[in-house]
């Protein structure tokens, strides 16, 4: 099949080089010369781990251009995966989305199916229908399929080859695309959702929603863990192994950040306050998670009288591991925050550089020189590097030891003989 897909973002690029993989001819469309030429030249912009290798192993069916007419014209179907991030009041930016298909309607001469991947409002899937009848395009040249991601970052790869379900949203009767998205994931074993347009929509909404509000539910447990000294990892080892919970997405720790949670929670919230439906669920959950920071703030100021004028060494930048995205990191908003207390702070990241606009943090090379003489260390994000770390060794580098370690990674009496004052989360 002859695929073009526009967006080498982590959706667009992971979903190219899958689909080549899969045996298809795929057209890869960035506006971003450099992004395409780098790309050409077998460089990928993002750390994902395992794309680089599948990507050198089909160069011969990808391939990487700026020319979006040429693109659309060669290919039967065409699949949107642009950005859709956040407006100051919450709603979803589609600047991106509605420029990529007016350039579509331009060129639309022969029938194509065409396919938002990108996460999009409830109604945005009618409205790109509306666009393109609007523009002039003629019914019978299209159809309009909503085919939702649910890939994480960091297992970007797995996850696309192995997705729990393949969600796709239709235009009403529509038969024919629902038997082309089937051609294009036939090698995929997944089961299939079926559904509208709105509804596609919406189940994209939903699951992380409910993602964000299992986080959340679990990081509200931890403070009242904390308070009773129990241990919140048996908590939600006993809550999870109910079936009708589920043992993931119970880890607490500082909260949840990326790309996606906080500006689809927040888009989601947008569009239903919008129609008069108020959202207490969604509010608590970004309350709750918000507040993570200070929560996290007052349990290092309780150990260390004050925090202004201290080092403090912040281990990780990127919002999780495996992945050099640092979109909403909760790891920053603490930096952030330990700045307006006066702090010094220093940082490490394996993979992440730290944004331009956050000021007041340097970023170092390695663990030693980031934690040597600090007052304390915080680890933020739960990078194998920092379980694996020689903590004795650390513990000679520091000027005082308290540890606080906001993802529950490292082993908490190990910390202790060490010599560490180790506060985690919900930990005894
Ligand atoms: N990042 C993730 O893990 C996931 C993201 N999503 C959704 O997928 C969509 C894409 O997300 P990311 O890949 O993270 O975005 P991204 O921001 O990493 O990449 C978007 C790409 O689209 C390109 N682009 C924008 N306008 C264009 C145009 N007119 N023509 C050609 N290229 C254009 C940009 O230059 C950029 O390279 C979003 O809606 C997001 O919510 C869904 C599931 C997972
Ligand atoms: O729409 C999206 O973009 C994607 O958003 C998330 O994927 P991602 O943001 O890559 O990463 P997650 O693994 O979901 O982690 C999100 C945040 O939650 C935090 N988290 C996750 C799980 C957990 O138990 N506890 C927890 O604090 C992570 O540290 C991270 O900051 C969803 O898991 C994907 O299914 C979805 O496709």
């Amino acid at each position: 099949m002859n695929i073009c897909i526009i967006g080498t973002g982590y959706v667009g690029l992971t979903t190219s080089i899958i689909l080549a993989e899969l045996g298809h001819h795929v057209i890869s469309v960035d506006k971003i010369e450099e992004k395409i030429h780098n790309l050409s030249n077998g460089i990928i912009p993002i750390y994902e781990p395992g794309l680089e290798e599948l990507m050198q192993k089909n160069r011969t069916n990808l391939t990487f251009t700026t020319a979006i007419k040429e693109a659309i014209e060669k290919s039967e179907v065409i699949m949107i995966a642009v950005g859709t991030p956040s407006l100051p009041d919450g709603s979803t930016d589609l600047q991106y989305i509605d420029s990529v298909v007016e350039e579509i309607a331009k060129h639309l001469q022969t029938y194509k199916t065409i396919i938002t991947k990108s996460t999009v409002p409830p109604g945005t899937n009618e409205r790109i229908v509306t666009s393109f009848l609007q523009c002039g395009v003629k019914r019978e040249l299209f159809r309009v399929v909503s085919n939702p991601e649910f890939l994480r970052e960091g297992s970007a790869v797995y996850d696309t080859l192995h997705p729990d379900r393949t969600v796709i949203g239709l235009e009403k009767g529509d038969e024919y695309s629902l038997s082309i998205l089937k051609a294009m994931y036939q090698q995929i074993n997944a089961p299939y959702v079926i559904t509208s347009l709105t509804g596609a929509e919406m189940i994209k909404y939903g699951s992380n929603a409910f993602l964000a509000t299992k986080i959340s539910f679990i990081n509200e447990m931890a403070m009242i863990c904390d308070a009773y000294q129990v241990e919140v990892e048996d908590v939600a080892k006993g809550i999870g192994a109910d079936k009708r919970v589920g043992p993931h997405f119970l880890q607490a720790g500082i909260g949840y950040g990326g790309s996606c949670f906080p500006k689809d929670l927040k888009s989601l919230q947008y569009e239903a306050n919008r129609l008069g439906i108020q959202t207490h669920l969604l509010d608590a959950v970004q309350t709750i998670n918000a507040h993570l920071i200070d929560v996290y703030l007052k349990k290092l100021k309780s150990y260390v009288s004050t925090l202004s004028s201290k080092k403090v060494a912040v281990l990780g930048i990127a919002f999780k591991p495996n992945t050099d995205d640092t979109r909403h990191s909760q790891a920053i908003e603490f930096m952030n925050a330990l700045v307006k207390e006066g702090c010094e702070v220093h940082t490490f990241d394996p993979k992440a550089t730290l944004p331009p606009y956050l000021k007041g943090v340097t970023q170092y090379s390695n663990i030693e020189k980031t934690i040597e003489n600090c007052d304390c260390v915080v680890i933020a994000t739960e990078w194998d590097e920092f379980l694996h770390f020689d903590w004795k060794k650390g513990h000679s580098l520091l000027k005082h030891h308290v540890l606080l370690d906001t993802r529950n990674c490292l082993d908490a009496s190990k910390m202790k003989e060490l010599g560490y004052i180790y506060l985690g989360v919900g930990r005894k």
